[in-house]
Parts: structure tokens; sequence; C-alpha cells
């Protein structure tokens, strides 16, 4: 896939974390509401982040560099479901301070699909201003942004640009898939369109499991990494083989790389197999089980980068078990062992359901052992 045409040249003065060319679509559009421009989410970091391109249109990127992601929850206040904004602050900070690299909002477990345009973009600026005025203003925040059309895709990526977000990650649309032209064909034209008109840098999002079972292949995702764009990936596949031809096609794009910030950034899209995706080359991870032990998944990723295997493998093993709860339970059940062990967590939006005491007592136990560890850190 050759580059698009806007590309700048070498020369160009990025400083964000991937060793690539900067990648500068021209952002019309507009769409800040009343609170967000009150907000200001992109003001405290004005100077401190900004690039020195040639173009006031880019955005200011925060790097993307190995490490945690957490996809964080979306909290509703009890009764009316509106968006509790001082929670979603509140659980930010709390993981800002376990030491993660990085968050996304609208991940799996942010609810996307529950929220209007408008609601998507107060939790993201107000995840950003809880960051900011916490001391952590230098870390990114990718937003969910993937949809059923290209052009809403492209519109969720400038509001998410907008609201504060440094990058998007994108599932395929799905809903039509029967009808996609061969093979892959639309699944590529569809990242290439989105990724040329996206302000966000683009990660690509592999979660078969959301999308009616599309699983994209290693070729695909290579050959869409080409794009200047695009900058890494997200597997909830949980295929290693496919984790590790990725990461050895896309290293050493840039011979002058840094190898502690990839060109191309390889994230598990799971927990449960973080050292397995570190063994082949992977990056780290974004994953959900993070809302409830960041520092286990942070310790579990330390101890392998430190060679010490028997406990990485032990650990890994506390965070594997912790995680079929979370994927039995997805997000009704990793918030309902959010207020079970923290205090804080509520319900999913409706129609999701309430758990039973019963279930509730469930999703608490099956996060005793991570959170007991957790604790200990
Ligand atoms: N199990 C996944 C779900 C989505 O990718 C996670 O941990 O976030």
């Amino acid at each position: 896939m050759a580059p698009h045409n806007d590309a700048p040249s070498p020369s160009g003065s990025y400083t964000a974390g991937f060793n690539r060319m900067p990648y500068r679509p021209t952002v019309t559009s507009s769409l800040m509401t009343g609170h967000l421009n009150s907000m200001e989410p992109h003001s405290p970091l004005s100077s401190s982040y900004s690039t020195t391109s040639e173009s006031s249109d880019f955005h200011v990127t925060r790097p993307l560099v190995p490490g945690v992601y957490v996809p964080t929850m979306c909290f509703f206040e009890e009764g009316t479901e509106d968006v509790d904004t001082d929670t979603i602050a509140r659980h930010a900070v709390r993981l800002a301070r376990a030491g993660v690299t990085g968050l996304a909002t609208q991940g799996s477990n942010g609810e996307a699909v529950h929220l209007t345009h408008s609601e998507r973009q107060l939790v993201t600026a107000t995840t950003r201003k809880a960051l900011n005025e916490s001391g952590f203003a230098h870390m990114p925040i990718i937003v969910g942004c993937g949809s059923q059309s290209t052009r809403e895709t492209i519109q969720l990526c400038r509001e998410g640009w907008e609201a504060g977000g440094d990058y998007a990650l994108v599932l395929p649309p799905s809903y039509y898939a029967p009808l996609f032209a061969p093979a892959s064909e639309t699944v590529v034209s569809y990242f290439t369109a989105v990724a040329d008109a996206s302000p966000l840098p683009i990660i690509i999002y592999n979660f078969p499991g959301a999308v009616g079972g599309l699983d994209l292949s290693s070729d695909i995702i290579v050959g869409l990494s080409e794009h200047p764009n695009i900058v890494g990936v997200k597997l909830t596949c949980g295929n290693t083989g496919k984790l590790n031809r990725v990461v050895a096609a896309t290293r050493n794009k840039n011979k002058n790389a840094d190898p502690a910030k990839p060109d191309f950034l390889v994230l598990a899209g799971s927990a449960d197999f973080t050292i397995q995706s570190l063994v082949v080359g992977g990056h780290g991870i974004l994953a959900g089980l993070a809302n409830i032990a960041p520092k286990a998944c942070i310790k579990t990723m330390e101890l392998f980068n430190q060679g010490k295997m028997a406990d990485a493998q032990a650990m890994q093993e506390v965070v594997a078990q912790g995680d079929w709860t979370a994927i039995q339970g997805g997000v009704v059940g990793v918030k309902s062992g959010l207020q079970g062990w923290m205090g804080y967590g509520g319900d999913a939006r409706s129609p999701l359901p309430r758990p039973s005491g019963e279930q509730a007592r469930k999703w608490k136990e099956g996060f005793r052992d991570l959170v007991l560890l957790e604790k200990s850190l």
C-alpha cells in the first residue's frame, strides 16, 4: 500500500513516540459542544507537547510506547443512567497512579455502543482533564472510534480528536460483511479511507468476537501498517502466531528506530496472554482486566522484561484466572467486581442486566485471588 500523497517528507520535525513520518490530514470539522469547550481538553498541553510541525492542523500526540493500556469502563449514575463524570475521573486517576502507560476510552469495556456522540466526547474530555489535573498530562488516550460506515468512523475520529484523544482504536465494520467485496478489499479500503482522513493516528482493532467473526489476517494488518497514519494493532483474537508475524514484519521499518518506541505497536488484546505475546515480540497489552488489577498486569510485564520467568509465569497464572471471570462476565461482571472490591462501578447501561446478589457474589469471588495479589503490590 503506497503512503498517502499528503505524507510529509522524512525531514519533518515530528516528535511523537513512533518513529515514522507524521501524517497530517486537514481537519475542518468543529463539533465541540459548550461543555467541551469549557473544559479545554487540549489547552494544558499546548506548549509542552506541541510538535514543531509546519501544519497547525496536526493534533498534538503523546508517545505510543510499550506497556499496559487500559480500556476504561464508563460509569453511570444510579437511577438516571446519566454519565457519571466524577467516577470516570476518579477511575482514570486510580489507573494512572497505578502506573499504566495509557488509557482507552470507548474500548470494549467503555460501553461505546451505549453512548451518543456527545457522551463519547464527554467521557474522553473528562478523562483528559482528570489526567492533566493530576500530573499525568503526558499519558496518551486512545479513543474507540469504529463504526459501521466509513463516514461515521471518520466523524468519530474527528470528535475523539476534539475531545482530547491521541489515537483512534478502530474495529472493522461488520453488519454488512457478507456483502463486502472479495476477501479483504472492503476492509482494506475502509481502514485506508479512515486513516487518510483521521486527525488521530489509527490503531487497528482485531476482535472477531465483536464483529461477527471477522478476523483480520496478518497479511492484511501488515499491509495496512504501511499507511503512515496507521500506527498499531490490538489483537484480541488471541492468536500469538499472528502477533509474531505482525511484529516481525513491522519491526525495523525505520532503521534508526528506537526499540523503546516501536514504529508499529503490537498489543495483546487480553491480559490472559500477556507473557505469551511478549515472548514473540509483542509490546504490551490493551486489556480490560487492568480496570480491576492494573498493578498485577504491569508487574507481569515487568517480571518478564527482567527475565524472571518463573515469577512472571506464576503471576500470569493468577492474571489469566482473573481474566476468565472478566471474559465470562464481560462489562457486567467487571463492573460488579469493581463494585465488590473497590466500592465503585455500578451497573452497565440498560438493557444490559443488573447482576443478582448471587451473580455479584460469583463475579466478586472470581476476582478474589487477583485482587489480593493486586493489593499486595
Ligand atoms: N477481553 C478483552 C475484550 C476486548 O478486547 C479485553 O480484555 O479487553
